[in-house]
């Protein structure tokens, strides 16, 4: 209306400062003022516009009249946001705030050095002026976290690998990903309850403690070292972990890795709110000579001991020089040295079957926070498995049927993994899947105790041959002391018959 008005009124020269004349008179009268966050700020994609759509996809009542609904690369929900030159209400602690999302035309004669889309999109926060500071301190920050919330709880997670070696994809990125479904869960895992309940709060805990970390000065991130036997859950806890977080997975091979300084560069590239896995921790690389390039091998114990003491600086023993030449120094680096904070809320899980051959170097405590052992099936897993294979809870089996299976299991030493084979095998017949699996039980328990009491009789004669075998030397030496001193007495008299 005022540019018609103008038009009329005004000839052209003065009508670009009665505009500006009459904006400054409309917004000095008005009580509003307004925010334009539009899509593409210069040539840069404005993150908080894409915030901003996602934030209200979430308050955008199902009443309103017309919604655009949206499902993204990734995604497994629906999200919906407004039509064009819609408006939407919302409230922050007491206050109202009115976004309206504006399109318009793009006019086709702008220049730029990347095709621009043909429509200008952007929203207009319109807010009373006495609200304007708690608009700009903390409401745009507010909507900012919710939508990156958001954007977890919708986005399926997804499994990184570093299976292409040192090589980058297009976009520069070491890490190659896919959508990550594992359907593992705590529920389904089958371990101590108590111990899952440990884990589980232990979890939780760091999952919400970004204060005690800021607090405590320590950086926001917590090591689990798992071991055990294959296949009794490892890979399986990793799994539930990721699900119970929300949390992405890095899933690192060790030995695809050439330099201390590519692990680097890997930790660099991953995200926050991620588990970061190095499976098998003992296959990847020999962990055992912390200072392998630095120190020029293994030496004297004592210098050994220094080169755990000493932190060798990044870089030192990177071995630039080419061929794998990560170090332990460069994992340990890589775990808690100064990188590993150039994120927050990471954990870091290693696995192992021999946690004997881990050097102590790693197993200190503030390395690896939490060490799992992830054992052979016991009663109260076996009892999870049976729920969760036939669906049989405890009362559903004949009494004598579990005290059997509680006597065996221990000593039938069978993996969460043996078990469910043989679950899986027989669940068309649930009565069947019991039957045989208690069978199996007890001929492993009963192969297990033959094979201790031979172990244990082998120990034994071994202990005799070796007893005998000390007597004998001891008799030996005797033998030898007392010949010694008959020749030290010849000598002698030698010597009084040579003086
Ligand atoms: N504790 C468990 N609870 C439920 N299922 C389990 C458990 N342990 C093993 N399984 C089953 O056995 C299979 C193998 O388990 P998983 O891969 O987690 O073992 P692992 O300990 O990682 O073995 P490895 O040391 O060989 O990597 C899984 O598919 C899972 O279904
Ligand atoms: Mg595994």
């Amino acid at each position: 209306f005022c540019q018609s008005l103008l038009h009329t009124v005004f000839p052209p020269e003065l009508r670009f400062a009665s505009l500006k004349f009459f904006h400054r008179v409309f917004s000095y009268f008005s009580s509003y003022c307004y925010y334009d966050i539009t899509e593409i700020d210069g040539v840069n994609t404005n993150e908080l516009y894409n915030a901003v759509q996602l934030y209200l996809s979430s308050s955008a009542s199902i009443s309103g009249t017309r919604l655009s609904l949206t499902r993204g690369l990734n995604s497994s929900s629906i999200t919906y946001g407004l039509s064009n030159n819609d408006r939407l209400i919302d409230s922050y602690r007491g206050v109202t705030v009115e976004w309206e999302h504006v399109v318009t035309q793009r006019q086709s004669q702008t220049f730029s050095w990347r095709p621009l889309p043909e429509e200008k999109r952007g929203f207009t926060l319109r807010v009373r002026k006495k609200n304007k500071q708690l608009v700009l301190s903390s409401y745009l920050d507010f909507v900012m976290e919710k939508a990156n919330e958001l954007r977890r709880k919708n986005q399926d997670r997804l499994l990184y690998t570093n299976s292409r070696g040192g090589s980058l994809d297009s976009r520069g990125h070491p890490w190659e990903s896919v959508p990550f479904k594992h359907p593992s869960t705590f529920d389904t895992l089958a371990m101590d309850p108590s111990k899952k309940a440990e884990i589980m709060a232990d979890l939780l805990d760091f999952a919400n403690g970004e204060s005690f970390y800021q607090k405590t000065g320590r950086a926001w991130k917590r090591g689990y070292l798992l071991y055990g036997p294959p296949g009794t859950g490892k890979s399986s806890m990793i799994a539930a972990m990721a699900n119970y977080l929300g949390y992405d997975i890095y899933d690192l091979e060790l030995t695809e890795v050439n330099t201390n300084s590519e692990l680097r560069k890997l930790l660099m590239k991953t995200s926050s709110k991620s588990i970061i896995v190095i499976e098998d921790i003992d296959c990847s690389i020999n962990l055992t000579n912390r200072n392998k390039n630095a120190g020029g091998g293994s030496g004297s114990a004592a210098a050994k001991k220094n080169s755990y003491d000493v932190a060798s600086p990044p870089g030192a023993n990177g071995g630039e020089d080419g061929g794998n030449t990560i170090t332990l120094s460069g994992l340990l680096n890589f775990t808690d040295g100064l990188w590993s904070c150039c994120g927050s809320e990471r954990i870091f899980v290693f696995t192992t079957n021999h946690i004997e051959k881990l050097d102590p170097a790693l197993l200190r405590s503030g390395r690896m926070d939490m060490h799992i052992h992830m054992s052979y099936c016991s009663f109260p897993s076996l009892k999870i498995l049976l729920k969760n294979y036939l669906g049989f809870e405890e009362s559903d089996l004949q009494k004598g049927i579990l005290e059997e299976m509680e006597r065996v299991i221990h000593v039938a030493e069978m993996t969460p993994a043996d078990i469910s084979e043989v679950l899986i095998k027989n669940r068309r017949d649930k009565n069947k899947a019991v039957d045989e699996l208690l069978e199996i039980l007890k001929i492993r328990a009963e192969k297990n105790i033959i094979k201790s009491s031979s172990r244990q009789k082998n120990a034994n004669e071994i202990e005799d041959e070796e007893q005998e075998k000390r007597a004998l030397d001891n008799l030996q030496e005797s033998c030898n002391n007392n010949k010694c001193e008959e020749k030290e007495g010849h000598n002698i008299e030698d010597d009084g018959k040579m003086q």
